[in-house]
């Protein structure tokens, strides 16, 4: 069964000439990070709103583990789905303990729980508690208040988060690293992610798939990998630009053109890179070192060969 489950929604404003959401139907698997991507206006975030029923839909219906959360008080709901939004949405006159217990008092949890729980979130997004515990919110950068916004969004262990354009108004520098602290989240804690951002690197980055929309519908739901080797449309290709080599070489991880190891190679004096690293830190590393190939390693552990010409070939099958 899947997490969520759109089935034909459209939402259309009162007095709007056309629907903000419209027929859209599609599923997310439990655990998944599901980026939405498209351009501005695009419906992202009325499509977002409707999943914690801030926003109803005029049409069609939307499921969570199989239920209709129509049938569902909205409260009770939004209680078991984290939301977190671009400027953090953080109480100013609350400190940074009292935001992020917000939930947990709600659930009637006690003092004692609670306190636990705010400072293990707090270690989880990596701000020390007894440093930033008290601190009120315009005592916090940026992304420390992002930070908070996510430990909050977390507080009441719910199985889906909803995260509209989180690092939109953080600096580049930041961002990535909000980025990496997602992604060492979910590596953790396997939640259902909705996110939605209009930057095409951070979709590619964060997304175990992508669902694409342009003007209220979807366009093509895939993964990065798919989306970028076998655009459905011209949108895709533009939006994506998937014609630029060099860029996509910084986009596709090095694993896609790497041939196994041969039994019994010698790994010793080989130039080496992660498996997570892309095409291009490979293809740099190879033109650095002069040699004919790189290793790859995952967690300390050779895996494959990764030559010049395996590049080459990983983007010409791609065209
Ligand atoms: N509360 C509202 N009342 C009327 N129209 C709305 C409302 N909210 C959004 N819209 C309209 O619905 C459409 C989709 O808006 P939405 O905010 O979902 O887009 P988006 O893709 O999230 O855009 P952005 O990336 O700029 O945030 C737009 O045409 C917008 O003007």
């Amino acid at each position: 069964m899947s997490a969520i489950a759109f089935e034909q929604v459209s939402l259309r404003f009162p007095g709007a000439a056309r629907s903000a959401v419209d027929g859209c139907t599609f599923e997310v698997q439990a655990g998944e990070l599901v980026v939405i991507l498209g351009p501005s206006g695009c419906g992202k975030t009325t499509l977002l709103k409707m999943v914690n029923r801030l926003y109803e839909p005029t049409q069609g219906h939307i499921f969570l583990d199989g239920l209709n959360i129509r049938k569902r008080p909205a409260t009770e709901l939004r209680r078991q789905i984290g939301y977190v939004i671009q400027q953090s949405g953080l109480f100013p006159h609350m400190t940074v303990a009292e935001n992020i217990a917000v939930v947990p008092k709600l659930l009637n949890w006690g003092r004692a729980k609670t306190q636990m729980r705010v400072d293990e979130l707090l270690q989880l997004v990596a701000l020390p508690p007894p440093e930033y515990r008290d601190r009120y919110p315009a005592q916090l950068s940026g992304g420390q208040q992002q930070r908070v916004g996510v430990a909050r969004a977390l507080a009441g262990d719910p199985q889906v988060i909803l995260m509209d354009e989180p690092f939109g108004a953080i600096d580049a520098i930041t961002r990535t690293a909000l980025q990496d602290e997602i992604l060492r989240l979910q590596d953790q804690l396997q939640k259902t992610i909705l996110f939605v951002s209009h930057d095409v690197d951070e979709a590619l980055r964060l997304a175990d798939r992508i669902l694409v929309m342009q003007a209220g519908q979807i366009v093509q739901f895939d993964t990065p990998f798919n989306l970028l080797t076998q655009p459905q449309n011209d949108f895709i290709r533009d939006l994506l630009g998937t014609e630029d080599v060099v860029r996509q070489l910084g986009l596709l991880r090095v694993a896609i053109a790497m041939q196994e190891l041969p039994d019994a190679f010698n790994v010793e004096s080989q130039p080496r890179l992660s498996a997570q690293a892309s095409l291009r830190e490979a293809l740099s590393l190879i033109l650095k070192s002069g040699t004919e190939q790189i290793l790859i390693f995952e967690r300390d552990r050779p895996i494959g060969l990764v030559s010049l010409a395996q590049i080459q070939a990983a983007v010409m099958e791609k065209r």
